[in-house]
């Protein structure tokens, strides 16, 4: 094992990652607050600025995964759409079968210059996270209950705010509504076979009414559908946790550009164009497995240094006053001083951990486990 190898799996590493990220976090957040007063006098301006706030956050857990794991998409694209990608505003439609499959989005938003204007329609309890949420909230995420009830009435207010988005965006939603298990596979399989439709090998079902509301609010200020399929090499099942520890994983991305004109306005047509979308999809997996291919020609993405320079400043920024603190800790020889700084770092670590936890399958809601939805 290498220096560089040895080094990625330290848990003291992996603890100073984690105090940089919640603390680097929690400033910004705090920052993020301080903006409210500018969302009244000039929203275009909070918009721009929180923009800002939110890269320092998200372009660390991309730094952590291009440079630190130097896990390194393969990007399946047609040249020519490709110029397009970050200069256009678009609705990105992704499978939802990995745990870091988020970071990946992160990672290629980042390769196109848009990683603080995008955003993702996602589940209510992310609003919770720490860090992550208050992000969220201040970079305009959409935050759905997946209760069609109060969705419908909710997700539309939200999606009309991007309207007004003075930068280009990505906006990603995964019809699939909850990520892949055997089980839930097995309840929307039933499901399609009660509706009549054809059976899916490896996504879900995709959920329609979230994707039409997204396509009508949308009209006008998004370009085209950004339909993408992710998949790894070799079976890879990558965790947040392996990123952390460095080791490298080998996505492989096809992207497809649909003009939003092409996609029917009438909810029913939409439902079974998304279907039929995911019919597709499937059979792009399934070529993939078979091959270690995608259709169409490989492009190059290469990354950027803007997260890995952004990490190093708040690294210094922030492991300077540690150490300090250490020190003058240290010298001061007060035992309860010193438990109680113990104490507050083995709460912040298992903080750090119960974060890492919400991405992993294993801690899926029941979200999908019935026929019901709920
Ligand atoms: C590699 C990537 C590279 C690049 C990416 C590029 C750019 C990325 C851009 C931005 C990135 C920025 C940030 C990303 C970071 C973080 C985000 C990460 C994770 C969070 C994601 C989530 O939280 S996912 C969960 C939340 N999202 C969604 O749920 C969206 C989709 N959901 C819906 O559309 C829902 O439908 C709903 C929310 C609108 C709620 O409505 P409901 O569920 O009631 O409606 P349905 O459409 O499902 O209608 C009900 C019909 O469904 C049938 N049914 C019943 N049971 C099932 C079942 N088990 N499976 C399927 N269908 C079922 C039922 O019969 C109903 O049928 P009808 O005939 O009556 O319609
Ligand atoms: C430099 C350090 C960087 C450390 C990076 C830490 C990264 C962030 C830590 C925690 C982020 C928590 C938010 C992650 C969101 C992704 C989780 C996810 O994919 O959501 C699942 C949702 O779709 C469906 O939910 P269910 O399957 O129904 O349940």
């Amino acid at each position: 094992m290498g220096l560089g190898e040895c080094l990625k799996s330290q848990v003291l590493c992996h603890v100073l990652i984690g105090y940089v990220f919640l603390a680097s976090g929690l400033l910004i957040n705090l920052l993020q607050l301080c903006t409210l007063p500018v969302w009244w006098l000039n929203k275009s301006l909070a918009r721009r600025i929180n923009c800002r706030l939110g890269y320092c956050i998200s372009s660390q857990a991309v730094a952590l995964t291009d440079w630190w794991s130097g896990t390194e998409c393969t990007l399946y694209a047609d040249p020519k759409m490709y110029t397009l990608f970050g200069n256009e505003n678009g609705i990105v439609v992704l499978n939802h079968s990995f745990e870091i499959d988020f970071l990946c989005s992160w990672s290629f938003c980042e390769r196109f210059g848009v990683l603080g204007s995008s955003k993702a329609v996602v589940k209510k309890e992310l609003a919770y996270v720490p860090v992550i949420g208050c992000m969220w909230y201040f970079t305009e995420f959409v935050f759905c209950t997946r209760k069609w009830e109060e969705d419908r009435i909710t997700v539309p207010q939200s999606l009309q705010k991007l309207r007004d988005s003075p930068e280009s965006f990505l906006l990603l939603l995964y019809c699939e509504g909850t990520r892949f298990t055997v089980q839930k596979h097995q309840i929307s399989m039933e499901v399609a076979e009660k509706k009549g439709l054809p059976k899916l090998k490896h996504h879900l079902l995709p959920r329609t009414k979230g994707f039409w509301l997204t396509v009508q609010n949308l009209r006008g200020t998004v370009a085209a559908v950004y339909d993408l399929t992710l998949n790894f090499r070799n079976n890879e099942t990558p965790s947040l946790l392996g990123i952390l520890r460095g080791k490298k994983y080998h996505p492989a991305l096809y992207v497809r550009r649909i003009p939003l004109e092409s996609i029917p306005e009438g909810e029913a047509e939409c439902a079974a164009w998304l279907h039929k979308l995911y019919q597709e999809k499937d059979g792009f997996q399934e070529q993939y497995i078979q091959t270690g291919r995608y259709p169409g020609p490989i492009v190059s993405a290469p990354r950027r240094l803007g997260p890995l320079i952004n990490w190093l400043c708040w690294s210094a920024l922030l492991l300077f006053p540690l150490g300090a603190f250490l020190v003058s800790l240290l010298s001061s020889g007060s035992t309860l001083t010193i438990l109680a700084s113990l104490a507050f770092c083995y709460g912040a670590s298992l903080l750090f951990r119960w974060m890492i936890g919400q991405t992993e399958i294993s801690t899926s809601s029941g979200y999908g486990n019935k026929v019901n939805n709920s």
